[in-house]
């Protein structure tokens, strides 16, 4: 039987690269502008219509205007929430949510009642039975310095112990026109010294130097995008053969990659290229509210370009499970029920 929107549905799925404030759903964006009094009529600025391209700088100014709405508390545990149930929804068993902590003069909240609040929202999901496992990632945006790098670090680390290991890692996001990833390879270092996982944006677009930089110092244990790791440097394929050798998970999201037009249609992604040669790769939405997407759609996108079958978009899925920033125990009965429930449904 051929992949359709009530398999991709079914299926039980890993979600490992979603911003926070990028996933919120268009319900949940008319909650939020109600409660701040604001008109809620503008939607083409904020996300992304259907199969409408844009640029990245468009999707920049949308997170930056998300994050007026999303400037107090209350409305950050109401994204944290609704975001958690959206992807529960979706057949999402294990979510990986990451978020740059932000603090909002104008409402008081701070960098710690940011992060305390998305902590007490993933808290709150799982005493429901929602059947799914929340982590989070702590992001450090590029456009920022090392020092607030530094002060995300001691943040995921002290919240970790606190979370009782909700936190399990670091990320690098942000606009890649601006800043430079090497500047912030300390504070991976000192992520690393705690035991902090890595999940990097790196080369969503050409920036071979830093990339390979990057990679080198630090080897991370996830690479966001990874688009443009192909790339030569001094006719040597060395980025390549490095994420080849050491097998690092690319974290991919083709949706994005389209309508920000740092890829030029689905038929090239490259997915195509590192899933043909066997590598570790994981189908991921990246910012579903802005990018207009969900996780099924994304297999069911990956299917339908690429030809996959009803096994091997399970494998997909499957396969993810071992990318996972957490234990051996949450991974055993992550595929368990995987195991249960491929017999019902492929
Ligand atoms: C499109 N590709 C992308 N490339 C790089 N960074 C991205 C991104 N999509 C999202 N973000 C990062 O996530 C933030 C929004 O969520 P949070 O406020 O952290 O929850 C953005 O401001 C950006 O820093
Ligand atoms: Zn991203």
């Amino acid at each position: 039987m051929s992949v359709n929107d009530e398999f991709c549905r079914a299926l039980p799925k890993v979600e490992l690269h979603a911003h926070l404030n990028g996933s919120i759903s268009e319900s949940t964006m008319k909650t939020l502008t109600d409660m701040k009094g604001i008109k809620y009529d503008n939607k083409p600025q904020l996300m992304f219509e259907k199969d409408r391209n844009g640029t990245l700088e468009d999707a920049f100014r949308m997170f930056k205007m998300i994050h007026e709405v999303t400037d107090n508390t209350d409305a950050v545990y109401k994204i944290t929430f609704d975001v958690i149930h959206d992807f529960a929804k979706d057949n999402v068993k294990y979510l990986e949510l990451r978020t740059t902590p932000r603090s909002e003069p104008s409402s008081s909240m701070t960098k710690t009642t940011y992060v305390e609040t998305v902590l007490k929202a993933i808290n709150d999901c799982a005493s429901e039975d929602l059947d799914i496992i929340v982590r989070l990632i702590l992001a450090i945006d590029r456009r920022h310095t090392l020092d607030v790098a530094l002060e995300t670090v001691q943040m995921a680390v002290k919240y970790r112990e606190k979370s009782n290991g909700v936190i399990v890692g670091i990320d690098l996001s942000g606009d890649p026109k601006k800043g430079t990833a090497t500047d912030f390879i300390p504070a991976f270092k000192e992520a690393q010294k705690h035991g902090l996982k890595l999940a990097l944006h790196l080369a969503e677009i050409p920036a071979p130097n830093e990339t390979l930089d990057v990679l080198k110092q630090v080897k991370p244990d996830r690479i966001g995008h990874g688009t443009c790791l192909q790339q030569d440097i001094g006719g040597n394929k060395h980025i390549e053969q490095f994420v080849i050798d050491k097998k690092i998970p690319l974290e991919i999201c083709m949706t994005s990659n389209i309508t920000t037009m740092t890829v030029e249609g689905f038929d090239n992604h490259h997915f195509k290229y590192w899933y043909d040669i066997g590598h570790p790769c994981t189908i991921c939405t990246d910012d579903k509210g802005v990018f207009t997407t969900s996780i099924s759609e994304e297999y069911k996108i990956a299917a339908r370009t690429f030809e996959l079958s009803r096994e091997e978009l399970w494998e997909l899925s499957y396969n993810s499970i071992n990318y996972i920033f957490s234990n051996n125990d949450t991974k055993t009965l992550l595929q368990s029920k995987w195991k249960d429930l491929k017999t019902k449904i492929v």
